[in-house]
C-alpha cells in the first residue's frame, strides 16, 4: 500500500481531514465534531507527474473518544484536473493539494478504465462483471449525483453510474452480493451490476458500477408530485398513484421471490421467532436513550413484539430482504419500476445488515414512507384538518394499492405473517423517529404520531 506511513504520520493532514470530515452529509449527518482521524490503509490508483489518486480508509473518534467509525475518502494529490476549481481540504508536508477526487475527471476515470480493464492495483481488486460485458475505452464526462445521500454516487457519460461505499465493512456488502444475485437471476427489477471495487485482505466493498436510468425519476419525487396532485382534490384520493402503486407491490413481491429463491429458504422457527422479537425490544430500548417521547409507549410496543412469537402456523420464511425500502430506494421510468441500494440500514451494524428477515420487513417499509410522503409537507393537524384529511385518504389508498399488487405476486398473507407485519411497521417507525431525532427533528413528529396512532 503506497505512501501509508507518511500519510499516517502527517498530523496536520489528519486535523484537516478532522475538520472537513463532520461537513460532509454522508459522514454521519450530524456535524458533530471529531477529535481525531488515524489513516489505516491508503490504496494508489493513479500516478502521473501532475497527481496522484488514492482510496484511502480512515478510522474516526469524536471529542468525547468515542469510536466514530471507519470511511473511505477517494483523494486526489496534485493539481485537480476538473474544469472548475477543486478547493483543497489540506496539504501534504511537501504543500501539495489534497482534495475530493469525485470532482477530477481525470481520476474517477481512472478507477473506471481500472474496473474495465480488471486491473488490480495497490491491494484492491477492480472487477468487470458479469465476464465479458463491455464497457466504455473513451473518457467520459463525469457529474457528481447531488442527491442527500449515505454515499456518494457520480453519473458517468448519463449512462453508468459510480457509487463509493463510504462506510466499508468486513466483507461484502449487501448491496454488492444482492444485486449480483439478482442480476445473475435475470431480474429486471434492478439497474445492471456492471463491476465492483473491493479491497483485497478485508472484502470490503469500495465501490460498485451500474446503468444509469436517465429517464428515471425516484419514487419519493414521484409520489410527493401525486400527493400534490391529489391536496387538490379530485376523483382518484391517490392523486393518480394508485395503479403505481400497486405495480411497485407486484415488483417487491416478484424481487422478494427471486431472493428467496435463489437464496434457499431458513425457517425462522419459534426460536428464531424469540430472536426476532428480542431484536425489536433491544432496538426500542435503544432508540428510547435518544427519543424519550417513546418511554410511554414501551409497554405497548413490547406486546406487539412478543405477540407474534407464539402464533400458531409456526414456521415464516426468513430470507434475503432489502432491508431499508423507503420510496427513495426506487426508481420510477415511463415503463417500470426498479429498487436501489440493498444495503440495509445505514447505521446497522454488519452482521445486523446480513441477517435473514420476513420479507415483510420490507413491506412495512414502504408502507411507512407513503406516510411520510403524505405528511411531511404538513403543518400540525390542528393549523390544517383539510389538509391531513387529505393526506389520511392518500396514504389509505396508496398502502392499499401496494398491498394489493404484493399480494397478487405473492399470495395471501397469514395470519400470522399479518402480526409480523404490524410488528415490522412499528419497529421501523421506532427506527425512524431515532433517525429522524439525529437527522432531521423537524420530521421526528411523523413517525412518532403514527406509532401512536398505530398502538390505538
Ligand atoms: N442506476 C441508477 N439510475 C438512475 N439514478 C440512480 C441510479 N442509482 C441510484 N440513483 C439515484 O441515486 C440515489 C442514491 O442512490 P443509492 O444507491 O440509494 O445510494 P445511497 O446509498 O447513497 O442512498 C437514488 O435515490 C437515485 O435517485
Ligand atoms: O436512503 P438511506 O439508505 O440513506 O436511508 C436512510 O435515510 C432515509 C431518508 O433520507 C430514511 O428514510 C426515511 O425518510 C424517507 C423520506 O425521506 C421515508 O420515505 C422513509 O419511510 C423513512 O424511513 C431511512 O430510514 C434511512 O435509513
Amino acid at each position: 500500500m503506497t505512501g501509508e506511513n507518511a500519510w499516517q504520520r502527517d498530523p496536520a493532514l489528519r486535523r484537516a481531514l478532522a475538520r472537513w470530515l463532520p461537513e460532509q452529509r454522508w459522514f454521519d449527518g450530524t456535524g458533530r465534531p471529531l477529535a481525531s482521524v488515524a489513516v489505516l490503509r491508503v490504496h494508489a490508483f493513479h500516478r502521473t507527474a501532475a497527481r496522484l489518486g488514492v482510496l484511502a480508509v480512515v478510522a474516526t473518534r469524536d471529542v468525547s473518544g468515542a469510536d466514530a467509525g471507519r470511511c473511505l475518502l477517494v483523494l486526489g494529490v496534485g493539481a485537480p484536473h476538473a474544469p472548475s476549481p477543486v478547493p483543497p481540504l489540506a496539504r501534504t508536508r511537501d504543500g501539495r493539494p489534497v482534495y475530493g477526487a469525485l470532482a477530477d475527471a481525470e481520476l474517477v476515470d481512472a478507477l473506471v478504465r481500472r474496473i474495465a480493464g480488471h486491473r488490480p492495483a495497490d491491494g484492491v481488486r477492480y472487477v468487470a462483471e458479469p465476464p465479458g460485458v463491455a464497457l466504455p475505452a473513451a473518457p467520459l464526462t463525469v457529474r457528481p449525483l447531488g442527491a442527500e445521500q449515505s454515499n456518494t454516487s457520480v453519473v458517468l457519460d448519463e449512462r453508468y453510474i459510480l457509487k463509493i461505499f463510504r462506510r466499508p465493512t468486513e466483507g461484502a456488502s449487501p448491496d454488492l452480493v444482492l444485486h449480483r444475485l439478482l442480476r445473475d437471476a435475470g431480474s429486471p427489477h434492478v439497474p445492471q451490476l456492471l463491476g465492483a471495487i473491493e479491497e483485497e485482505g478485508t472484502g470490503a466493498t469500495l465501490a460498485t458500477l451500474q446503468t444509469f436510468l436517465p429517464d428515471a425519476e425516484d419514487g419519493w419525487s414521484a409520489a410527493l408530485d401525486s400527493v400534490r396532485g391529489s391536496l387538490g382534490g379530485g376523483p382518484d384520493p391517490a392523486g393518480g398513484f394508485t395503479g403505481a402503486a400497486r405495480r411497485l407491490g407486484g415488483v417487491l413481491a416478484d424481487v422478494h421471490g427471486t431472493l428467496a429463491a435463489a437464496h434457499e429458504n431458513t425457517p425462522l422457527g419459534d426460536g428464531d421467532c424469540r430472536q426476532l422479537s428480542e431484536l425489536f425490544r433491544e432496538r426500542l430500548s435503544h432508540a428510547v436513550g435518544a427519543v424519550p417521547q417513546l418511554a410511554a409507549y414501551t409497554d405497548q410496543l413490547h406486546s406487539v413484539f412478543t405477540e407474534f412469537v407464539s402464533l400458531p402456523g409456526g414456521r415464516r420464511p426468513a430470507q434475503l430482504t432489502h432491508g431499508d425500502l423507503h420510496l427513495g430506494q426506487t426508481l420510477r421510468t415511463p415503463r417500470r419500476w426498479l429498487l436501489l441500494d440493498f444495503e440495509g440500514e445505514p447505521q446497522a451494524g454488519h452482521e445486523e445488515r446480513i441477517r435473514l428477515h420476513s420479507p415483510m420487513r420490507d413491506v412495512a417499509g414502504m408502507l411507512r414512507s407513503f406516510d411520510y410522503a403524505a405528511h411531511h409537507g404538513l403543518g400540525s393537524p390542528d393549523e390544517d384538518p383539510a389538509g391531513h384529511a387529505a393526506a389520511e385518504r392518500w396514504v389509505r389508498c396508496s398502502q392499499d394499492a401496494f398491498l394489493a399488487g404484493y399480494t397478487a405476486v405473492a399470495g395471501p398473507r397469514t395470519p400470522a405473517e399479518s402480526r409480523l407485519l404490524r410488528a415490522y411497521v412499528l419497529d421501523k417507525a421506532v427506527y425512524e423517529a431515532l433517525y429522524e431525532t439525529r437527522h432531521r427533528p423537524s420530521w421526528a413528529w411523523i413517525p412518532l404520531r403514527s406509532l401512536v396512532r398505530g398502538l390505538r
